[in-house]
């Protein structure tokens, strides 16, 4: 690991007086020995932005890896600091296994502090929307051990996630399956610390974070982690809400209106309303294809009660993952048909006849303009249809339903508010509440 532990816990302790600017930071690194962060890394273009900063593709020229940078800006000294760097930081230190993604190196350079990793080839979400790949049940228990391997680990570390989703699962180029994206993560443990309940992307939100709860654990990633196994098996988003009412409507619609026998403590949640009755859909009917043991883990998964909903170490010890199939290994699985690969870019036509290019890396970000809006699901069969000639493959017979919210088409995630709010927020957690060590 290169990141230099004393260079970290400088910039921590500058950055805590807060009375310094970033220029002070890159005095700290200098006084460490290390001067030469920026001039380490040859850059490369831009794999996307995220709501915290740019990603941009770049070689280390001392190991010749491919490696990704995450540039963030450190802020001026009246904006306050910009904490979510730290966050990630501090917490990738501690949290290191197979997956989870590693954090490699970090430099401050102008008044940007940028955090290395390890360069990942793809993401979850690429793998569930390419419908030229067949998921097997083997395939998706593979990554569904990987997702809750990692889980596990954070949650043994005390760390909640927090921002558990496909696109924040990284694919390696051997098939490795990581959790990144630790910018919302959090240290929990002491049982009256009251967090944020504005986590999430909506439709991988808990029931609990839905009612306002403010003291939750570990059960609020494993049941991002079911909505991620649902996905998985229907190939498409499994609880769409289109606001946070509607995504508990959702919610209620398909596992039934919870009671107090089922969930004892909900009605003393803060923002709990009560809502129409609905009775449960059966897991059998949402789920036809999958196996016993695959229904009895998403129905403990996505148990109502936090308290009794299964821990992500538990879930992993289910008999699903001991009986056939075995999980596929993981070089084995299929990875997406990338962008790059193919000879010209792939076109969407809009309505109004404007050409549209999908962005090199990121078709979660499609966006089409001009005229109607299609949905992801669309784009992505007038995508295959103009490829299918090139690509020489059939798409089989395999009906995939993609669906994403038609209104938006795209996947919910934090709005600029939510995004304020939570600055202001972490900002003074991360000052006050000192991480358990
Ligand atoms: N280690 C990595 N290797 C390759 N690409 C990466 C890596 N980390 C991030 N990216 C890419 O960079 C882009 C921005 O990532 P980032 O984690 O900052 O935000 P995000 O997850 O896309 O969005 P949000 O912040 O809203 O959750 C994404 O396209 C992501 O796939």
């Amino acid at each position: 690991m290169v990141v230099k532990a004393a260079l970290i816990e400088s910039i921590f302790s500058v950055l805590q007086h807060q009375a310094l600017g970033p220029e002070v930071v890159d005095s700290v690194a200098m006084a460490v020995g290390e001067p030469t962060g920026a001039k380490r890394y040859v850059k490369g273009h831009n794999l996307g932005e995220g709501t915290y900063g740019v990603v941009f593709k770049a070689v280390d020229t001392v190991t010749n890896r491919t490696v990704a940078i995450k540039k963030i800006r450190l802020g001026k000294l009246k904006e306050g600091v910009n904490v979510t760097a730290l966050r990630e930081i501090k917490l990738l230190k501690e949290l290191q296994d197979p997956n989870i993604i590693e954090l490699m190196d970090v430099y401050p350079h102008k008044s940007n502090l940028h955090l290395v990793f390890e360069y990942m080839e793809s993401d979850l979400e690429a793998v569930i929307r390419d419908r030229n790949i067949f998921l097997s049940s083997a395939d998706c228990k593979a990554y569904m051990q990987m997702i809750l391997k990692g889980l596990a680990v954070c949650h043994k570390k005390w760390v909640l996630h927090r921002d558990l989703k496909p696109n924040n699962l990284l694919l390696g180029s051997n098939g490795q399956l990581k959790l990144a994206d630790f910018g919302l993560a959090r240290i929990f443990g002491s049982p009256d610390r009251r967090f944020t309940h504005q986590v999430f992307a909506r439709w991988y939100r808990a029931p609990e974070l839905l009612f306002g709860s403010k003291q939750y654990g570990p059960g609020v990633d494993v049941w991002a982690a079911a909505c991620i196994f649902a996905e998985l098996i229907l190939r498409r988003p499994f609880l769409q809400g289109s606001s946070d009412i509607d995504q508990l409507g959702k919610i209620f619609g398909v596992f039934g209106t919870p009671g107090e026998a089922q969930w004892p403590d909900v009605t003393s949640l803060p923002d709990y309303v009560e809502y129409q009755y609905s009775p449960p859909q059966s897991f059998r009917s949402l789920f036809p294809q999958a196996s016993e043991d695959c229904i009895d883990l998403l129905q403990r998964m996505f148990t109502y009660d936090p308290k009794q909903r299964i821990t992500a170490q538990l879930a992993l010890e289910h008999r699903y993952f001991r009986t056939e199939p075995a999980p596929t290994p993981c070089y084995m699985l299929r990875r997406p048909v990338k962008p790059e690969v193919h000879p010209k870019p792939i076109e969407l036509l809009s309505p109004a006849g404007h050409i549209v290019f999908s962005p090199p890396t990121k078709t979660r970000r499609l966006q089409l303009f001009g005229g109607d809006i299609k949905t992801a699901g669309e784009a992505s069969r007038d995508t295959h249809a103009k490829l299918q000639p090139e690509l020489g493959t059939p798409i089989d017979a395999i009906t995939i339903p993609m669906s994403i919210d038609p209104k938006t088409n795209l996947r919910p995630t934090l709005n600029s508010s939510d995004r304020s709010y939570l600055k202001r927020k972490l900002d003074m957690d991360i000052f006050l509440t000192p991480a358990r060590r």
